[in-house]
């Protein structure tokens, strides 16, 4: 790799802008490179992949480092992680740091404790502790320091994934069908795939295949009602809508104005035309309360800490807490407990987050089947062989990065007893 000291400044303003992380990182950097028009595509992508990779190893690197600068961390990153000599680097290092550089060359993780090599935070360690052994953390750690693929859905409405595959191979883009999902596209490698034409003329979209999979889970049937209650930029929406060949009627709620705007310009793309885009105040709007007792299946994505999406966006580890997550199981009980309202006697919902610990998951479910006897569990590996899809996590859909290749989303469906009134 050719590398100049214009990149390793750019690389370094980068980092210090977005190192704070008040914000998501990727909103950061997003920001950065429009207030930066003068930098090339291969600048831009140097940048991105050292700043995240960094962000994906920073408790390691950090202990490999005397004083923690934006400076000593991308040149420890190129050092150790990009395995860059310091012959290459010569010309843009000093004494001292040729000196050091060579220091910390033959350093491993493994010396350091479990909570630098898993790169988890130590209250996050600590609350894995009561469920999981070290070794299963390290795993989970290790897992979500790779970065993630790029997957694709076919929206099955405009195309077939057979015909994508074969566009996508005529035109070199390395691409395979996924395991799990029958409409789900794995890329090999990042190709800029939203200036495509099958991205443009709708037929596919981004999206991980264990979200994808959530979807096969509610398995919506044409001419149903259906809410999507946490839609957000309708990722979900729009495969529901696919799964129902766009007959029948999705409400995609979501409190955020901002999100369900980003869902407007896909919705068009999709060529679909029954989805009712709805902003709610709170989850006890008069929007909601309207619908008690008339809706066939509710997914309900709920609001989490987003940790099983480390590896897309490792600067949460530092943006969540253990009082956010306090917070965050409050809230999704009260989500669940308002979206469960909507469901009709022998209707199908589906919990979602994309959180591996269980007081966001396991807790939220079994507190609330504790306090509302008229629903049960129903089995997700079932549920998913009846859409033809073996993969059996147990009753719990339960997706991990190294087991799975996927995002790390736990789903469990519920449904309401056919002899139960609506509340
Ligand atoms: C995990 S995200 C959903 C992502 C989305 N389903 C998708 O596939 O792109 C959770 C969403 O819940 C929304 N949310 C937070 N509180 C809510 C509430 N009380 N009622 C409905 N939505 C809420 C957030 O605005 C956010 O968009």
């Amino acid at each position: 790799m050719h590398f100049t000291s214009s990149q390793l400044d750019a690389a370094i303003v980068a980092l210090r802008t977005i190192l704070p992380l008040e914000y998501p990182a990727d909103a950061i950097l997003r920001r950065f490179f429009r207030d930066n028009p003068m930098l090339g595509a291969q600048d831009r992508a140097f940048i991105a992949e050292a700043v995240f990779d960094i962000l994906r190893h920073r408790f390691f690197l950090e202990s490999l480092v005397k004083i923690v600068t934006p400076r000593a961390l991308i040149l420890a990153y190129l050092v150790k992680l990009q395995g860059m000599n310091l012959r290459e680097l010569a010309s843009l290092i000093s004494e001292v740091e040729t000196k050091w550089l060579s220091e910390i060359k033959a350093i491993k993780p493994d010396i350091f404790p479990l909570a630098t090599q898993a790169e988890f935070p130590a209250w996050l360690v600590e609350k894995l502790q009561h469920f999981m052994p070290d070794t299963d953390i390290l795993d989970l750690g290790l897992s979500l320091q790779k970065s993630a693929p790029l997957d694709l859905r076919v929206n099955t409405i405009l195309a077939k994934r057979g015909e994508v595959l074969e566009t996508l191979k005529q035109e070199g883009i390395n691409a395979e069908a996924t395991p799990y999902s029958p409409c789900g596209i794995r890329l090999v490698g990042k190709p800029a795939i939203n200036r495509h034409a099958l991205f443009l003329s709708g037929k596919i979209e981004v999206q991980d295949e264990g979200s994808q999979l959530l979807g096969y889970l509610l398995a919506p049937k044409r001419g149903e009602m259906v809410v999507d209650f946490c839609a957000g930029a309708g990722g979900k929406s729009l495969l529901l809508g696919a799964l129902m060949n766009s007959k029948g009627r999705i409400y995609a709620f979501d409190v955020s104005e901002k999100r369900l705007n980003n869902l407007k310009p896909r919705f068009k793309r999709s060529g679909l035309s029954n989805l009712h885009i709805q902003r709610i105040t709170n989850e006890n709007d008069i929007k909601v309360k309207r619908l008690a007792g008339k809706i066939d299946r509710v997914l309900i994505d709920a609001p989490c800490s987003g940790l099983g999406t480390l590896r897309r966006n490792p600067d949460l580890k530092w943006r969540q807490s253990p009082h956010s997550i306090d917070e965050l199981k409050t809230k999704q009980a009260a989500i669940l407990s308002a979206a469960a309202s909507l469901l009709k006697p022998g209707g199908r919902l589906v919990y979602a987050t994309c959180s591996f610990l269980p007081e966001e998951n396991q807790t939220v479910i079994n507190e609330f089947l504790a306090a509302h006897p008229q629903f049960n569990l129903l089995n997700c590996a079932e549920l998913l062989s009846q859409q033809k899809i073996l993969l059996d996590t147990g009753e719990f859909l339960q997706l991990f990065p190294k087991l799975h290749q996927t995002d790390g989303f736990f789903a469990a469906a519920l449904t309401r007893n056919d002899s139960a009134k609506p509340e």
